[in-house]
């Protein structure tokens, strides 16, 4: 028996290309276009001109392109899927925008008959064939003098609308203002110079001046830079456009995106490295391929190592600014620090702008890693920005160097320091560093301190924290606000306690009593010059307001939050230390 065909139902095809395919029936025109255009290019000899015009019922796209022989609409218009456009192996030869042997179908979105007269530059009589969707066709001798092609549409009910003047002159404008060929819609030119950044401008201000229009159009904001891109391999040329803002990494940024001059989509995913999430881009690339639905990129080798090349682009670009515009690249740093950040991680060259450019808070005010390495060469890092506002202080006045490494990516960052140079190598603090200094005092000292310690005490106890008197670096430090998270110092002091012995827990009884467990605690520094001379006043000095003071100066040292209570009492603290300084009370008195 002989092999059978399958009989298709043309009408279920089209209707799973417009379901499944298509992301909307507007597309039937970009293919009409598209056919237009490779049988321009496959006739040579530069030039060509589509043709198209609404109105009178029907929409007519005119090219004076290769055209088809009556065999050819034989061969290719009778069957779904065949294309003239692909070699054996189905790639899409290289000239060509079609390869699926799919696009001419789209016509049947739009309506229910499709026309192509056409007369084939190799000679031979015009040929006319009709094609209806419901799957019949029909050959017939056409009229036509010169060789190219027109392709009707008649409206189906309901698709007037897609095929009107409006809609139409706008689709051929979308998709077809780049077409190096001559466009034209009822008369009006819908091409013009091309890419605008290949067109020739007076000099570079002004073509600076017109590509940040075309973003202004296009994007609707001025650029913060405009970066010329070309990736040689993938025929791919066009631009980035810096954006003036920041935005999330996370947000897809998505391309315009144009194959051969002729528009893919308007956002494409995928043409940057995900880094790469501070520009939105324009490019034409002439190698790329497109999917079957024309609306994305092919995902394969070519389109990979065409998005390393954008991306080497785009670093090239960030190197340049550093050496020749330093203010520049600190302003792009401010508003795209995180994209940065996210490339120093993998990149040595951002590494370095990052060492070199982006502020860091460290324990010696704002500077640049660089700066902090050169000198703090074994300085140290926080993990968290909790413990470096907690330590900073500290660890400043100890003159231990400390970045605050708890910002995105900054720990990552600061560990591949050495990459840069192998010398210097930041550590990651290790809070224990800097409580063991802390000692207690010797019993005689602390004995003569409990009255004041219980004057102290009263003075705070409505704020919730636990005065202790401890001894330890830094001396400039007059005091230390600890809460309940600094684990490891409250250990120490209570390893000082017990450490302390029998004959001290008489004495430190009354304090190890209110000591709830999770009660913060104000550490004052015997070791500091005032502290000692706070500690050391008597009954009738003013120790209620000096020890208020220093609760609210540790507040501000540790970056605490201030709650109304603390503002509260550091005002009262602040009047009652003035009134001891305009009108000290007479001793005795
Ligand atoms: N305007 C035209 N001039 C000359 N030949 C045409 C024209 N339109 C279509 N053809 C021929 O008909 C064939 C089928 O067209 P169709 O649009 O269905 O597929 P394609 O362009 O090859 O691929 P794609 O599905 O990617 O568009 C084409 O390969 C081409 O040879």
């Amino acid at each position: 028996m002989a092999d059978q065909a399958f009989q298709v139902d043309l009408r279920g095809v089209v209707d799973l290309l417009s379901r499944h395919l298509y992301a909307s029936p507007r597309v039937y025109l970009r293919e009409l276009l598209q056919n237009a255009v490779d049988a321009i290019t496959a006739r040579g000899g530069g030039g060509g001109r589509v043709v198209i015009e609404t109105g009178g019922g029907a929409l007519r796209v005119h090219d004076d392109g290769v055209g088809l022989t009556a065999d050819e609409v034989h061969t290719l218009l009778a069957t779904i899927g065949r294309s003239s456009k692909r070699d054996e192996l189905g790639f899409a030869r290289h000239d060509f925008l079609g390869q699926f042997g799919i696009g001419l179908l789209s016509g049947f979105l739009v309506a229910d008959e499709i026309e192509v007269v056409s007369r084939s530059a190799r000679g031979g009589d015009a040929v006319r064939w009709t094609g209806r969707s419901e799957g019949g066709y029909r050959v017939e001798p056409g009229e036509r003098d010169e060789p190219g092609t027109t392709v009707t549409l008649r409206p189906r009910p309901g698709s007037a609308e897609l095929l009107s003047a409006p809609v139409v002159a706008e689709l051929a404008r979308t998709y077809g203002s780049l077409l190096p060929i001559e466009l034209v819609v009822d008369g009006v030119a819908v091409t013009g110079d091309g890419p605008p950044w290949r067109a020739s401008y007076p000099g570079p201000a002004a073509r600076r001046r017109a590509l940040e229009r075309y973003c202004e159009e296009l994007y609707g904001f001025t650029p913060f830079d405009v970066v010329d891109l070309e990736v040689a391999e993938a025929g791919l040329s066009g631009v980035a456009f810096v954006l003036p803002e920041p935005v999330s990494p996370t947000a897809r940024a998505a391309h315009r995106v144009y194959l051969k001059r002729m528009l893919l989509a308007e956002s494409v995913q995928g043409l940057l490295p995900e880094w790469a999430f501070f520009v939105r881009c324009v490019v034409d690339a002439g190698e790329l391929r497109p999917t079957a639905s024309r609306e994305a990129l092919f995902e394969d080798e070519l389109l990979e190592s065409a998005r390393e090349g954008l991306g080497e682009v785009l670093r090239q670009w960030l190197v340049r600014l550093a050496e020749t515009d330093p203010p520049k690249l600190r302003a792009f740093l401010r508003l795209h620090q995180l994209g940065v950040k996210a490339m120093a991680l993998h990149d040595d060259a951002m590494l370095r702008i990052v060492d070199r450019w982006m502020e860091y808070e460290t324990s010696a005010g704002p500077m640049t890693l660089h700066e902090f390495r050169r000198r703090h060469p074994d300085g140290r890092f926080t993990g968290s920005v909790e413990e470096f506002r907690r330590l900073s202080a500290v660890a400043g006045a100890q003159g231990v160097g400390l970045v605050n490494g708890g910002y995105v990516h900054d720990t990552e960052i600061i560990e591949r320091l050495p990459d840069l140079d192998p010398d210097v190598r930041l550590t990651r603090l290790d809070a224990a560093e800097l409580t063991t200094t802390f000692g207690v005092l010797d019993p005689a000292a602390e004995l003569a301190l409990r009255p004041f310690l219980a004057t102290a005490q009263r003075a705070v106890e409505r704020l919730g924290c636990e005065v202790v008197v401890r001894d330890f670096d830094p001396a400039s430090l007059p005091a230390l606000y600890l809460t309940s998270r600094d684990a490891q110092f409250r250990e120490e002091l209570s390893r000082a306690r017990e450490e302390a012995g029998e004959l001290w827990a008489d004495v430190l009884g009354a304090v190890g009593a209110t000591t709830g467990v999770e009660r913060p605690q104000l550490v004052l520094n015997y070791r500091n010059p005032l502290t000692r001379r706070v500690t050391a006043l008597g009954a009738d000095g003013p120790v209620e307001p000096a020890v208020q003071a220093l609760y609210g100066q540790a507040l501000l040292l540790g970056h605490h939050p201030l709650r109304p209570a603390d503002t509260a009492v550091l005002n009262r603290s602040f009047i009652g230390l003035l009134e001891w300084a305009v009108h000290p009370p007479e001793a005795g008195q």
